[in-house]
């Protein structure tokens, strides 16, 4: 720039000047303007060495000037690879990713390959209950940015406690310091142990529990177990000793699950009731986002998931999402959510109804509230 400016001010005078004259000052001018712009030690790069241009271009000049940032990348990155750290004096000689770190010559990875934050046991766990909605409350918090979840249910409480919770942690999602980590195994509500296992790992860890008509439910669990093993006895068998004398049998575990106030009791010898968060099945489904928006408060979460977020879906039954955490497109739970139930007889449902009554009501008290299961 400097030698431009220079030769445009001579300008004016070279009128006087005769041709050659010009061109012997051309060439004088390019020589000086050659060694301003490539001190000795700079001239001779060798390829593959990251030239101060290149340099500069990377670190702030890449959006502006992409053909250039282009050019240098594979550079910087050849260097890395082929051990450039070598020649660097001892001092600067770190681990290579303080190294990769300090570097803001280097292009960064992509941002999907990098892993932010750390594995931490959960803050928050949904215990329950089975065939409850437990998918439906870990799809639709899990929006939220400020949590993050296991896909999978680890069993870890109930069925891999000997694996220890360094292997436990392993299973989670990695987490910056202000999201919570959730995840959600149902049979946990029904599992003597997992009460003073869960608590042992922290009394702090919040709780959230599903539930859902008792009778809607085991009903929804046998549909269930009859998909895997069609052979089964009918429903009529296996929840009543004696059908007609109304002796329904709290032995079999679809019945044994809905039995709320005893499993809540074994819960409260270890947890205080504010610690743990009764969501409703029924209205998880007729309005997902209040009682999302309960579930948000006992988290400690702005509400962020709202009404904005769900569309009932005709063809499926149920509430969906506009748009979930990993996609971008609508999307309802799986086939095995919202299935078609067996019709069982009305005789039936009522006796169930009149087994579980009592349940429910000392349920609702230990609650504070009626979830009208009638
Ligand atoms: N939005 C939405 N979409 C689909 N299904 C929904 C939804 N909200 C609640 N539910 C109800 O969730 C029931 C399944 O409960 P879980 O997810 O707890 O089942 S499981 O224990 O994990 O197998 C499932 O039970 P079934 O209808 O008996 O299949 C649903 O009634």
């Amino acid at each position: 720039m400097a030698c431009v400016l220079l030769f445009n001010r001579l300008l004016p005078f070279s009128h006087r000047l005769t041709r050659t004259s010009i061109g012997v000052l051309s060439l004088l001018l390019s020589y000086l303007c050659y060694c301003a712009l490539f001190p000795a030690g700079t001239v001779m790069q060798k390829s593959g060495d990251v030239t101060p241009g290149c340099r500069r271009d990377a670190a702030d000049g890449a959006k502006r000037r992409p053909e250039k940032a282009a050019s240098c990348a594979p550079t910087a990155a050849d260097a890395r690879a082929s051990g450039a750290h070598a020649s660097r004096p001892r001092s600067d000689r770190r681990p290579p990713s303080t190294a990769r770190a300090a570097r803001s010559d280097t292009p960064s990875p992509p941002v999907g390959s990098l892993k932010f934050g750390n594995k931490k046991l959960p803050n928050a766990i949904i215990v329950g209950v089975k065939k409850g909605g437990t998918r439906a409350v870990l799809e639709f918090i899990r929006i939220h940015p400020d949590v993050r979840a296991a896909g999978t249910e680890t069993h870890f409480f109930d069925r891999n406690y000997d694996r220890g919770l360094e292997w436990y942690r392993g299973l989670m999602p990695r987490t910056l310091e202000s999201q919570i980590t959730m995840e959600k195994t149902p049979s946990y509500f029904v599992t003597k142990e997992t009460p003073r296992r869960i608590s042992a790992m922290s009394r702090d860890t919040k709780l959230i529990v599903v539930v859902r008509d008792p009778v809607t439910r085991a009903i929804s669990d046998y549909t269930q177990t009859l998909t895997k093993s069609p052979d089964l006895p009918s429903f009529q068998e296996l929840a009543f000793r004696n059908q007609s004398a109304g002796a329904v049998d709290a032995s079999w575990n679809a019945i044994r699950i809905g039995l709320y106030a005893l499993h809540l009791e074994n819960w409260l010898h270890y947890f205080p009731l504010s610690q743990i968060h009764f969501v409703s099945g029924e209205r998880l489904i007729t309005d997902p986002a209040g009682e999302l928006a309960r579930v948000q408060d006992f988290l400690g979460l702005k509400r962020i998931v709202t009404d904005k977020h769900f569309y009932f879906n005709r063809t499926k039954g149920f509430p969906c999402l506009k748009k979930p955490e990993s996609s971008g497109s609508p999307r309802c739970l799986g086939k095995s959510k919202g299935r078609t139930h067996v019709q069982i007889d009305r005789d039936a449902i009522e006796q169930l109804r009149d087994f579980y009554r009592p349940y429910n009501v000392k349920f609702y008290e230990m609650v504070g509230h009626d979830f009208k299961w009638e």
